[in-house]
């Protein structure tokens, strides 16, 4: 609940109105049933001027009670709404905040349902909280001294149905709880396998496992109908009997004042002023465990997003006015292990790059090619030892100083659906179309992107489904080079380009990008063959480094991967 005071302190003037209007709404409600009964004792003692005045103002309440619900819904829906999107947008905002490390904690998926359907669930027990905490207190002890009052003779009909009404209500209740945190569960899996499936569509269309995930998905969407059915059951039942149980009570009331009418003629009147009440505390008691129900999802949902509030930032970047860094690297005795993981992934790595050269890594899948990179880019921090930019520890450098020295571009960066050009402006605001075009003739991307009708403005779909694995490739890379980078990392990022293609980038990046130091993972050792220096993993260990020459003559693991290569290829220079 803490989480969200601040937000609601924000809509004072809200909360205020909304809570207002409950009290209109409830007065209203309470007073009509003692008006009624005012114009039928009026009735019956023939009263005609009573009749029409008590009538008119039995309609001006209802009037007002109806003015009463509708600004009170309005507001609570503003509030709510209100609560909501800021909610979200700070949810957002400390996400950003995070470290790459903090978000794989978490995991992608899991805080974009956070950001979703939790705060929507919160969204939801926010109106009604507005609409019913002060209604169904007000409501039902009001309608309970008043019916009290009314007829206290009858006080045990009230507490009958009072005691069948909350021992229905509290044993189906609490199975309907269970259940609907079931439903959550089960979304959020029915969510999984569809979003997995449509992910990896064409995997699932070129294995031909359609047949197996219409099973796969089958399962959870079963269970989840046969839990809505069993809700959906439990509430057929429920209310007929909170209703049936009412007009017993009802019924019961209305006999027994039927035997002493004759007596007590103003019980005609009372009794049905009496019989609203009763039903005034049935609607306050259901509501009121509808309430109950809704806030034990809310406060799941409050808890889930309240453990992201909590979670600080596990890396911080020093503040300080942006500066340029030269692009040497350094890696001084540097361990790194992956946070919950016991042995660490580099060991004791320590090798420099000068400024403007070429730095190759190679090793077998896992050696920690990929880790190393991150480190450059500071997505991790080490356990022990430096990794220093232009002779600065990266952990002193401002955020913003180090992204625009490191470009990193990935096997499969993420396009971002808008148009090339926004895609390029987001590393290089003030691009222009000579810069972009410059860029992409580095990355070989100009010649497909200047035959598109709308060039650089050309969209770019959801996960940059219209383009070819090779052309996203190449956007990625002009995204990476448009802000001449100090230091270009290609982890594997041009995989997806032919063998020609993938020349032409790299005699581009040597033409043009004379300055920056590239680094370049890849799995072929044609890709690493020119560079000034190559780096050897091992299990994290760095256990060689030189020219392909020096590699190709004294180191053996080398010597495997370049021959089996050969043998593959054939066509590896010596
Ligand atoms: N985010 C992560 N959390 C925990 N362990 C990880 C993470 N990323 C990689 N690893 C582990 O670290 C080791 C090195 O992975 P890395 O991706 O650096 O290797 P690589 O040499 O780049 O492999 P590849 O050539 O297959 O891309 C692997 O054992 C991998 O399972």
């Amino acid at each position: 609940m803490k989480v969200l005071l601040p937000y609601l302190k924000k809509y004072r003037r809200d909360a205020i109105i909304s809570t207002l209007a409950v009290l209109v709404l409830v007065f209203a409600t309470l007073w009509q049933p003692r008006l009624l009964q005012t114009v039928m004792t009026a009735i019956m003692a023939k009263d005609r001027a009573a009749v029409w005045q008590n009538g008119i103002w039995l309609i001006v309440l209802a009037a007002i009670g109806i003015v009463g619900g509708v600004v009170n819904t309005v507001y609570s829906a503003r509030l709510a709404l209100g609560v909501a999107t800021d909610l979200r947008a700070d949810i957002y905002r400390h996400v950003q905040s995070f470290a790459y490390a903090d978000v794989e904690t978490f995991s992608a998926s899991n805080l974009v349902v956070r950001m979703t359907n939790d705060v929507q669930q919160i969204q939801g027990a926010v109106m009604a909280a507005f609409q019913q905490v002060t209604r169904i207190p007000l409501l039902f002890f009001g309608a309970l001294a008043l019916a009290l009052t009314t007829m206290p003779q009858q006080w045990w009909v009230i507490l009958a149905m009072l005691v069948i009404i909350v021992l229905v209500a509290v044993v189906a209740f609490r199975q309907m709880s269970s259940l609907f945190g079931r439903t959550q569960q089960l979304i959020e899996n029915v969510n999984t396998v569809a979003r997995e499936n449509l992910m990896g569509i064409r995997v699932v269309k070129s294995f031909v496992q359609e047949d197996n995930q219409i099973k796969t998905f089958a399962k959870p969407s079963d269970e989840l109908r046969d839990v809505t059915t069993r809700i959906g059951e439990l509430f057929a039942v429920l209310m007929p009997a909170f209703f049936l149980t009412a007009n017993v009570a009802i019924a019961g009331s209305v006999y027994l004042v039927g035997t002493q009418v004759l007596a007590h003629p103003a019980y005609i009147a009372a009794v049905s002023s009496f019989t609203s009440y009763l039903g005034q505390i049935l609607f306050a008691v259901i509501n009121g465990s509808f309430i109950m129900t809704f806030a034990s999802r809310a406060f799941i949902s409050m808890g889930r997003v309240r453990e992201v509030f909590d979670h600080q930032p596990s890396m911080h970047f020093v503040d300080g006015p942006e500066k340029k860094v030269a692009g040497d690297i350094t890696f001084d005795h540097v361990t790194f292990t992956y946070p919950g993981d016991e042995t660490p992934t580099l060991k004791d790595v320590s090798f420099t790059v000068p400024a403007g050269q070429m730095l190759g890594i190679v090793g077998a899948t896992g050696s920690g090619k990929t880790t190393l990179a991150q480190l450059i880019a500071r997505l991790f921090d080490p356990d022990s030892g430096r990794v220093l930019i232009g002779g600065v520890d990266v952990r002193e450098l401002p955020e913003a100083t180090l992204r625009d020295a490191v470009a990193f571009v990935l096997q499969r960066s993420t396009l971002f659906s808008g148009t090339i050009a926004q895609n390029l402006r987001q590393v290089k605001k003030e691009a222009t179309a000579a810069s972009m075009h410059r860029a992409a003739e580095i990355a070989q991307a100009a010649e497909f992107i200047e035959r598109l009708p709308e060039t650089y403005d050309a969209p770019v779909e959801e996960r940059s489904a219209n383009f070819s694995g090779g052309q996203k490739q190449r956007l990625a890379i002009t995204r990476g080079v448009i802000a001449n980078p100090e230091i270009l990392i290609l982890d594997d990022a041009t995989s997806a380009l032919d063998a020609k293609s993938e020349k032409l980038v790299q005699e581009a990046l040597d033409r043009d990008l004379k300055h920056t130091t590239t680094v370049v993972i890849a799995e072929k050792i044609s890709s690493i063959i020119r560079a000034d220096s190559i780096l050897v993993l091992d299990g994290g260990r760095v256990v060689g480094e030189g020219t392909h020459q020096e590699l190709v003559r004294d180191n053996t693991i080398y010597q495997e991967i370049y021959q089996t290569q050969k043998a593959k290829e054939g066509r590896l220079p010596a």
